[in-house]
Protein backbone atom coordinates (compact mmCIF):
# COMPACT_ATOMS: atom_id res chain seq x y z
CA UNK A 1 0.00 0.00 0.00
CA UNK A 2 1.30 3.91 -0.85
CA UNK A 3 1.71 5.19 2.69
CA UNK A 4 2.38 8.93 1.02
CA UNK A 5 0.96 9.82 -2.58
CA UNK A 6 0.66 12.77 -4.32
CA UNK A 7 -1.43 13.85 -7.20
CA UNK A 8 -1.40 16.74 -9.81
CA UNK A 9 0.26 18.73 -6.80
CA UNK A 10 1.58 21.90 -8.09
CA UNK A 11 2.61 25.56 -6.68
CA UNK A 12 2.79 28.97 -8.48
CA UNK A 13 4.88 31.52 -7.04
CA UNK A 14 3.77 34.68 -9.25
CA UNK A 15 4.34 33.62 -12.95
CA UNK A 16 6.78 30.77 -11.90
CA UNK A 17 5.64 26.88 -11.25
CA UNK A 18 8.18 25.51 -8.82
CA UNK A 19 6.14 22.30 -9.02
CA UNK A 20 4.63 21.41 -11.59
CA UNK A 21 1.78 18.70 -11.87
CA UNK A 22 3.47 16.15 -9.60
CA UNK A 23 2.08 12.54 -9.04
CA UNK A 24 3.96 9.90 -7.21
CA UNK A 25 3.53 7.06 -4.71
CA UNK A 26 5.48 5.96 -2.07
CA UNK A 27 5.28 2.61 -0.71
CA UNK A 28 5.33 1.49 3.20
CA UNK A 29 9.12 1.34 3.98
CA UNK A 30 10.43 2.24 0.46
CA UNK A 31 13.78 4.27 0.50
CA UNK A 32 12.79 6.95 -1.91
CA UNK A 33 15.43 9.63 -3.22
CA UNK A 34 14.80 13.38 -5.08
CA UNK A 35 17.48 14.12 -6.98
CA UNK A 36 17.41 17.18 -9.65
CA UNK A 37 19.51 20.30 -9.71
CA UNK A 38 19.70 23.39 -8.32
CA UNK A 39 16.37 25.35 -8.09
CA UNK A 40 14.26 21.79 -9.21
CA UNK A 41 12.05 21.90 -6.57
CA UNK A 42 12.78 19.78 -4.50
CA UNK A 43 12.95 21.80 -1.47
CA UNK A 44 9.60 23.25 -2.38
CA UNK A 45 7.70 19.36 -2.80
CA UNK A 46 8.82 18.69 0.46
CA UNK A 47 7.31 21.72 2.06
CA UNK A 48 4.36 20.87 0.38
CA UNK A 49 4.41 17.19 2.02
CA UNK A 50 5.00 18.36 5.15
CA UNK A 51 2.83 21.40 4.96
CA UNK A 52 4.77 23.94 5.64
CA UNK A 53 3.60 25.12 1.95
CA UNK A 54 -0.25 24.96 0.71
CA UNK A 55 0.02 24.24 -2.81
CA UNK A 56 -2.03 25.89 -5.82
CA UNK A 57 -3.17 22.62 -7.40
CA UNK A 58 -3.52 18.63 -6.50
CA UNK A 59 -3.73 16.75 -3.33
CA UNK A 60 -1.16 15.33 -0.60
CA UNK A 61 -2.60 11.62 0.51
CA UNK A 62 -1.36 10.03 3.73
CA UNK A 63 -2.20 6.38 4.41
CA UNK A 64 -5.23 6.88 1.89
CA UNK A 65 -6.38 9.97 4.21
CA UNK A 66 -6.14 13.83 1.60
CA UNK A 67 -3.97 15.27 4.06
CA UNK A 68 -3.59 18.39 1.60
CA UNK A 69 -5.09 20.67 4.03
CA UNK A 70 -3.52 20.02 7.79
CA UNK A 71 -0.85 21.74 9.31
CA UNK A 72 2.50 20.22 9.56
CA UNK A 73 1.77 19.77 13.50
CA UNK A 74 -0.99 17.41 12.55
CA UNK A 75 0.67 15.31 9.37
CA UNK A 76 3.70 15.30 12.26
CA UNK A 77 0.90 13.47 14.62
CA UNK A 78 -0.29 11.20 11.40
CA UNK A 79 3.03 10.11 10.58
CA UNK A 80 5.20 12.66 8.64
CA UNK A 81 8.44 13.47 10.14
CA UNK A 82 10.72 16.29 8.91
CA UNK A 83 14.51 17.26 9.38
CA UNK A 84 14.51 20.67 9.75
CA UNK A 85 11.45 20.60 11.83
CA UNK A 86 13.68 19.94 14.69
CA UNK A 87 14.15 23.48 16.16
CA UNK A 88 14.39 22.22 19.57
CA UNK A 89 18.16 21.60 19.58
CA UNK A 90 19.66 23.09 22.57
CA UNK A 91 22.70 24.17 22.23
CA UNK A 92 23.85 24.19 25.93
CA UNK A 93 22.68 20.82 26.87
CA UNK A 94 24.25 17.30 26.11
CA UNK A 95 23.83 15.03 23.39
CA UNK A 96 21.96 12.83 25.58
CA UNK A 97 20.09 15.34 27.20
CA UNK A 98 18.57 16.72 23.66
CA UNK A 99 18.10 13.52 22.86
CA UNK A 100 15.83 12.36 26.08
CA UNK A 101 14.34 15.46 25.95
CA UNK A 102 13.13 14.57 22.25
CA UNK A 103 11.68 10.91 23.80
CA UNK A 104 10.35 12.73 26.19
CA UNK A 105 8.19 14.69 24.41
CA UNK A 106 7.00 11.98 21.83
CA UNK A 107 5.49 10.23 24.96
CA UNK A 108 3.80 12.99 26.16
CA UNK A 109 1.74 14.47 29.27
CA UNK A 110 0.88 10.25 30.26
CA UNK A 111 4.72 9.82 31.52
CA UNK A 112 5.30 12.97 32.90
CA UNK A 113 1.86 12.00 35.34
CA UNK A 114 2.96 9.03 35.55
CA UNK A 115 6.54 9.29 36.20
CA UNK A 116 8.43 6.54 38.17
CA UNK A 117 11.36 4.80 37.84
CA UNK A 118 10.96 2.05 34.69
CA UNK A 119 9.14 4.78 32.68
CA UNK A 120 12.77 7.02 33.19
CA UNK A 121 14.66 4.15 32.74
CA UNK A 122 12.69 3.31 29.18
CA UNK A 123 13.51 6.68 28.44
CA UNK A 124 16.88 7.11 29.00
CA UNK A 125 17.55 3.29 27.28
CA UNK A 126 15.56 5.03 24.55
CA UNK A 127 17.97 7.76 23.95
CA UNK A 128 21.08 5.46 24.23
CA UNK A 129 20.02 3.67 21.72
CA UNK A 130 19.45 6.55 19.50
CA UNK A 131 22.63 8.19 20.06
CA UNK A 132 24.01 4.24 19.51
CA UNK A 133 22.33 4.08 16.34
CA UNK A 134 23.66 7.49 15.13
CA UNK A 135 27.10 6.63 15.99
CA UNK A 136 27.18 9.44 18.64
CA UNK A 137 27.99 7.39 21.72
CA UNK A 138 31.28 8.98 22.08
CA UNK A 139 29.70 12.30 22.36
CA UNK A 140 27.13 11.10 24.55
CA UNK A 141 28.15 13.90 27.65
CA UNK A 142 29.19 16.77 25.20
CA UNK A 143 27.40 20.06 24.79
CA UNK A 144 25.44 20.50 21.42
CA UNK A 145 27.04 23.50 20.50
CA UNK A 146 30.54 21.71 20.86
CA UNK A 147 29.81 19.50 18.40
CA UNK A 148 31.07 19.39 14.56
CA UNK A 149 28.77 20.23 12.02
CA UNK A 150 28.42 16.52 10.88
CA UNK A 151 27.63 15.64 14.09
CA UNK A 152 25.08 18.35 15.19
CA UNK A 153 23.38 16.64 12.05
CA UNK A 154 23.64 13.39 13.54
CA UNK A 155 22.33 14.59 17.02
CA UNK A 156 18.93 16.26 14.77
CA UNK A 157 18.81 12.91 13.25
CA UNK A 158 18.24 11.27 16.39
CA UNK A 159 15.97 13.48 17.86
CA UNK A 160 13.92 13.05 14.27
CA UNK A 161 14.37 9.37 15.30
CA UNK A 162 12.52 9.97 18.68
CA UNK A 163 9.65 11.22 17.48
CA UNK A 164 8.88 7.57 15.84
CA UNK A 165 7.36 8.82 12.82
CA UNK A 166 6.63 6.22 10.01
CA UNK A 167 7.73 8.25 7.11
CA UNK A 168 11.01 10.42 7.22
CA UNK A 169 11.40 13.73 5.26
CA UNK A 170 15.44 13.92 5.00
CA UNK A 171 16.31 17.13 3.23
CA UNK A 172 20.43 17.05 1.80
CA UNK A 173 21.33 15.79 4.98
CA UNK A 174 24.80 15.62 3.58
CA UNK A 175 24.62 19.41 3.00
CA UNK A 176 27.30 21.72 4.37
CA UNK A 177 29.36 18.77 5.44
CA UNK A 178 33.00 18.18 4.79
CA UNK A 179 33.90 15.64 2.33
CA UNK A 180 35.17 13.90 5.78
CA UNK A 181 31.95 13.59 7.47
CA UNK A 182 30.07 12.68 4.08
CA UNK A 183 30.82 8.52 4.58
CA UNK A 184 29.55 8.52 8.41
CA UNK A 185 25.88 10.06 7.73
CA UNK A 186 25.91 7.83 4.75
CA UNK A 187 26.52 4.93 7.16
CA UNK A 188 23.83 6.48 9.46
CA UNK A 189 21.23 6.65 7.02
CA UNK A 190 21.80 3.16 5.47
CA UNK A 191 21.77 1.89 9.80
CA UNK A 192 18.32 3.55 9.68
CA UNK A 193 17.08 2.23 6.89
CA UNK A 194 18.05 -1.23 7.53
CA UNK A 195 16.78 -0.91 11.55
CA UNK A 196 14.35 0.67 12.02
CA UNK A 197 11.92 -0.17 8.91
CA UNK A 198 10.43 3.18 8.35
CA UNK A 199 9.61 4.91 5.05
CA UNK A 200 12.10 7.19 4.13
CA UNK A 201 12.08 10.14 1.37
CA UNK A 202 15.23 11.74 1.10
CA UNK A 203 16.51 14.99 -0.71
CA UNK A 204 19.80 14.45 -2.29
CA UNK A 205 21.79 17.14 -4.93
CA UNK A 206 24.75 14.72 -5.49
CA UNK A 207 23.18 11.65 -7.18
CA UNK A 208 26.48 9.29 -6.23
CA UNK A 209 25.70 9.24 -2.74
CA UNK A 210 22.16 7.47 -2.79
CA UNK A 211 22.29 5.21 -5.83
CA UNK A 212 23.29 1.88 -3.77
CA UNK A 213 20.98 3.37 -0.88
CA UNK A 214 17.49 4.31 -2.82
CA UNK A 215 15.00 1.60 -3.79
CA UNK A 216 13.62 4.27 -6.57
CA UNK A 217 14.65 7.76 -7.43
CA UNK A 218 12.55 10.23 -8.26
CA UNK A 219 14.19 12.93 -10.55
CA UNK A 220 12.64 16.86 -10.86
CA UNK A 221 13.95 18.97 -13.09
CA UNK A 222 12.18 22.30 -13.62
CA UNK A 223 9.61 21.61 -11.44
CA UNK A 224 8.72 18.54 -13.52
CA UNK A 225 9.02 15.02 -12.49
CA UNK A 226 11.22 13.68 -15.34
CA UNK A 227 11.37 9.65 -13.97
CA UNK A 228 10.50 7.43 -11.04
CA UNK A 229 12.31 4.20 -11.30
CA UNK A 230 14.66 1.91 -9.54
CA UNK A 231 18.05 3.63 -9.53
CA UNK A 232 19.49 1.03 -12.27
CA UNK A 233 16.54 2.39 -14.55
CA UNK A 234 17.58 5.93 -13.69
CA UNK A 235 21.15 6.11 -15.00
CA UNK A 236 20.10 4.30 -18.25
CA UNK A 237 17.81 6.80 -18.75
CA UNK A 238 18.57 9.32 -21.26
CA UNK A 239 16.43 12.75 -20.83
CA UNK A 240 17.73 11.95 -16.88
CA UNK A 241 21.14 11.45 -18.16
CA UNK A 242 21.22 14.44 -20.41
CA UNK A 243 19.20 16.93 -18.19
CA UNK A 244 20.46 16.09 -15.32
CA UNK A 245 24.03 13.97 -15.30
CA UNK A 246 24.76 16.64 -17.99
CA UNK A 247 24.34 19.51 -15.06
CA UNK A 248 25.97 17.91 -12.79
CA UNK A 249 29.12 17.33 -15.21
CA UNK A 250 29.15 21.17 -16.28
CA UNK A 251 29.18 21.59 -12.33
CA UNK A 252 32.43 19.86 -11.31
CA UNK A 253 34.22 21.27 -14.42
CA UNK A 254 32.94 24.91 -13.50
N1 LIG B 1 8.73 31.14 -1.38
C1 LIG B 1 9.11 31.26 -2.65
N2 LIG B 1 8.78 32.32 -3.40
C2 LIG B 1 9.14 32.43 -4.67
N3 LIG B 1 9.87 31.50 -5.34
C3 LIG B 1 10.24 30.41 -4.66
C4 LIG B 1 9.90 30.23 -3.27
N4 LIG B 1 10.41 29.02 -2.86
C5 LIG B 1 11.05 28.51 -3.94
N5 LIG B 1 10.95 29.32 -5.00
C6 LIG B 1 11.49 29.06 -6.35
O1 LIG B 1 11.06 27.77 -6.72
C7 LIG B 1 12.08 27.08 -7.43
C8 LIG B 1 12.41 25.77 -6.76
O2 LIG B 1 13.14 26.00 -5.56
P1 LIG B 1 13.57 24.84 -4.57
O3 LIG B 1 14.27 25.48 -3.42
O4 LIG B 1 12.42 23.97 -4.27
O5 LIG B 1 14.61 24.03 -5.44
P2 LIG B 1 15.59 22.85 -4.99
O6 LIG B 1 15.44 21.79 -6.01
O7 LIG B 1 15.32 22.49 -3.57
O8 LIG B 1 17.00 23.51 -5.14
P3 LIG B 1 18.33 23.37 -4.24
O9 LIG B 1 18.99 22.10 -4.68
O10 LIG B 1 19.10 24.58 -4.63
O11 LIG B 1 17.90 23.36 -2.81
C9 LIG B 1 13.27 28.03 -7.51
O12 LIG B 1 13.22 28.68 -8.75
C10 LIG B 1 13.01 28.99 -6.38
O13 LIG B 1 13.57 30.25 -6.65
Amino acid sequence: MAILETKDLTIKFGGHTAVDNVSFTVPEKEFKSIIGPNGAGKTTLFNLLSGQLKPTGGDVYLKGRNVTKLSPAKRARLGIGRSFQITNVFPNLTVLENVRLAVQSKRGIRYIMHRNKSSFREIMDEAHRLIGLVMLTKKTDFLAVNLAHGEKRKLEIAMLLALDTEILLLDEPTAGMSLEEVPAILDVIRKIKEQESKTIVLIEHKMDMIMDLSDSIMVLFNGRLLADDHPKEIMKNEQVQSAYLGGLYDEHTA
